[in-house]
């Protein structure tokens, strides 16, 4: 959560070994690619950066492009642009770079990408079979920079790379054996060289990594020549192109002095280098540069008013086809600065975000994420001050009544009751005060699905921790230690170091949440065959206690520590059962409760990737064939852009992560356990079923 900028892990080894490395330091990179291999080529020399998945679809027509490097060169672009200007609009934050990607395989002509099921993998995989083939990644570089006047200047580096790699003869069992492993599925070509794929390969001439993904030394040189002021780039056995919006000519001129584009020698030409067939790895690079002419401005559609050229310019020689047809290149979806065949701007309605009258809806939304910390306190206090129960009991006091009742200022109370009521928690006739059906439901501290104890604990523990964020974000880690007493690392049990009425309200909190959640949770899935169950960090047992109210022969024990076990008794009467029991000890050190389902609820978004493993593997050794697991957590999607209750959890969490179903599934199917099903509740927390293999 805290990689957002590009840092060094190990600053001094990564300084030695690349050091326009470090030029990136302290800036926004974000790579357009959700690929775990590109993630890990690039984790791996030390760059933190920020991984917002494309939207943009690969769909372009291959037939438009003359040689197979050209397709994957444009669908890396695409995804690097649609992600450059999403970011602004939808994430508030310029980039400094984006990189996107896109690997294909190409064998007899064909471009395979990645197969669609296990015949397609079949398919690909037997043209593979016995033959040389290529491997070519694209890559595009945006550089964005944001001017004074909010407008952004995109510069793009786009290159390739191409690795040839020669398969063995290929038997049809071994063909299944390895379609049937699964790894096929989400790799272009439909093997991964990195793993098991490895045993198919005879020979790799060129860069491996490009196979694997991503050409990471080409990547290196190009960040070099970027950033290091490199004026020549002649080992690149490429040709450069650069085209100017409006058609004319090549520019050499930088609007802006940093980072510094290299320009080369141009030919205004739009003919496409052919790889030399002889190579086995091939560069090819086009470079651009912003404002082409600077006093060029191009009309807004739309406005009146003109924005300068070099706010969008984009240069392109491999969009531009030779035969004078346009670049039929534009998702639909995007709105990107096109070039037509003769270099005139298509088409160049992003810049209606950056310069007209602000959309109303936009208003409303960032005055809305303004007040939110306003309205966050407005309840906290109302909640505190037992606001929603006094006007339960007595409904129609006016303020100052209210204010004698909670002992407050009549000027101080009556503000707060009016913004409750802005707020739809409270209703207001003729200047007195009554519940909503929301606050009587939800915030009244004796309702049977009363928020009120999680309320006090984000009072108390998450709002002092938000107020540390801008510290938390550049050191790290969790402000913890600046809001408690005691220093404690683990949050799991840093309540637990304070004092009995802090562990009572935390489990209060805890327990809040599992009895509006625990319903959806139990009843998500078919659980009929399950007869016992164990709920890892049950806690106080609210969520055991909604098990065995969905399944009626099914009886729960509830696993959680020590201080925790002994303090549940106060929550029984609230959901006393005798199919549910408790037992004392600690999941990372004690034996656990033998039973043919456990529930692990809320627990390993707190854990480390290394904890989890610990105890997933404690419990996968519990586990015979058939028992189930079932976890109940915010599932993040898939490319990390929401659900927003999952990623501010995230900036107040001091170890663990939030994790996506998939990321779960993942490290679940590492000890054994296969992914049946995954539901998302609609409620406050999702639920995944998984079984024992
Ligand atoms: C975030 S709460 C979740 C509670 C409950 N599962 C739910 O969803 O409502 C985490 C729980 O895990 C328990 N816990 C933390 N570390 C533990 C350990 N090492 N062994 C057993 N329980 C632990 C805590 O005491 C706490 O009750």
């Amino acid at each position: 959560m805290f990689n957002s900028r590009l840092t060094l892990s190990d600053e001094k080894a990564t300084m030695v070994l690349n050091p326009v490395i470090s030029k990136l330091a302290g800036k926004l990179v974000v790579l357009a690619s959700a690929s775990p291999r590109r993630l890990e080529i690039l984790r791996n020399v030390g760059l933190r950066f920020e991984v917002v998945p494309s939207w943009f679809k690969e769909t372009l027509d291959k037939s438009l492009f003359k040689a197979p490097h050209e397709y994957a060169v444009e669908t890396a672009k695409q995804k690097a642009l649609e992600v450059a200007r999403r970011m602004p609009i939808k994430h508030l934050k310029t980039p400094d770079i984006v990189i996107g990607a896109d690997t294909i395989v190409t064998v007899d002509g064909m471009i395979l990408e990645k197969p669609v099921d296990k015949h397609d993998a079949y398919r690909m995989l037997s043209s593979l079979s016995g033959k040389e083939h290529s491997v070519y990644t694209g890559v595009a570089i945006v550089v964005c920079h944001e001017k004074e006047n909010e407008e952004v200047d995109y510069q793009l580096i786009q290159f390739y790379e191409e690795t040839k790699v020669k398969f063995a003869d290929l038997s049809e069992d071994m063909l299944w054996e390895y379609i049937n492993s699964g790894e096929p599925m989400d790799k272009a070509g439909g093997y991964g060289i990195q793993a098991l794929g490895g045993m198919l390969v005879e020979y790799v001439h060129g860069d491996f990594l490009n196979v694997v993904g991503f050409p990471l030394n080409h990547f290196c040189k190009q960040l070099s020549l970027i950033y290091n002021h490199c004026t020549s780039s002649s080992d690149q056995k490429s040709e450069s192109v650069h085209l100017s919006l409006n058609g004319t000519h090549p520019t050499s001129v930088l609007s802006q002095p940093t980072p510094n584009i290299p320009t080369q020698s141009s030919h205004g030409s739009s003919s496409i280098p052919k790889p030399s067939s002889a190579s086995s790895s091939q560069t090819h690079l086009t470079h651009c540069s912003p404002s082409a002419s600077p006093g060029h401005k191009v009309k807004r559609k739309g406005s009146d008013s003109e924005v300068s050229q070099s706010s969008w310019t984009l240069v392109n020689s491999l969009s531009k086809h030779t035969d004078g047809r346009e670049a039929k290149l534009r998702d639909s979806e995007n709105t990107l600065p096109l070039i037509s065949s003769s270099g005139q701007l298509i088409e160049h309605d992003v810049t209606e975000h950056e310069d007209s009258e602000p959309r109303k809806e936009d208003l409303r939304r960032i005055g809305e994420l303004i007040d939110g910390f306003k309205a966050s306190k407005a309840l906290f206090t109302a909640a505190r001050l037992r606001v929603f129960d006094l006007l339960h009991r007595m409904p129609g006091l006016d303020a100052a009544q209210v204010a004698q009742e909670v002992k407050a200022s009549v000027k101080g109370t009556e503000c707060l009751l009016e913004a409750c009521v802005s707020l739809g928690l409270l209703k207001s006739k003729e200047r007195t005060y009554e519940n909503t059906d929301l606050a009587t439901s939800l915030l009244r501290s004796d309702a049977c699905f009363s928020l009120h104890g999680y309320i006090q604990h984000c009072d108390d523990t998450l709002w002092p921790l938000f107020s540390h964020l801008e510290s938390a974000v550049e050191e790290g880690h969790s402000q913890r230690e600046k809001v408690v007493s005691n220093k404690p690392k683990d949050m799991l049990k840093d309540a637990f170091h304070n004092s009995q009425e802090a562990k009572l309200r935390f489990m209060n909190a805890m327990h809040c949440v599992a009895k509006v959640a625990g319903k959806s949770v139990a009843t998500a899935f078919d659980l009929s065959r399950y007869k016992t169950a164990c709920d890892l960090g049950g806690c106080t047992g609210a969520m055991a206690c909604e098990f065995t109210k969905a399944h009626p022969g099914m009886s729960v024990t509830v696993f959680d520590l020590p201080a925790v076990a002994e303090l549940s008794e106060r929550f029984h009467p609230l959901h006393s059962n005798n199919r549910v029991s408790f037992v004392a000890g600690d999941f990372f050190q004690d034996e656990l409760p033998k039973a043919d389902l456990y529930i692990l609820a809320r627990i390993l978004h707190d854990l480390t990737d290394e904890k989890l493993h610990i105890l997933l593997s404690k419990i996968a050794d519990v586990c015979k064939p058939g028992c189930g697991l079932l976890l109940s957590e915010i599932f993040l999607d898939e490319d990390r852009s929401g659900p927003s209750r999952g990623l501010l959890q995230a900036l107040s969490m001091s170890e663990g992560k939030q994790r996506s179903a998939t990321e779960y599934s993942v490290l679940l199917k590492s000890h054994g356990f296969i992914t049946a099903q995954i539901r998302h509740t609609d409620n406050l927390l999702d639920a995944m079923f998984c079984i024992k293999a």
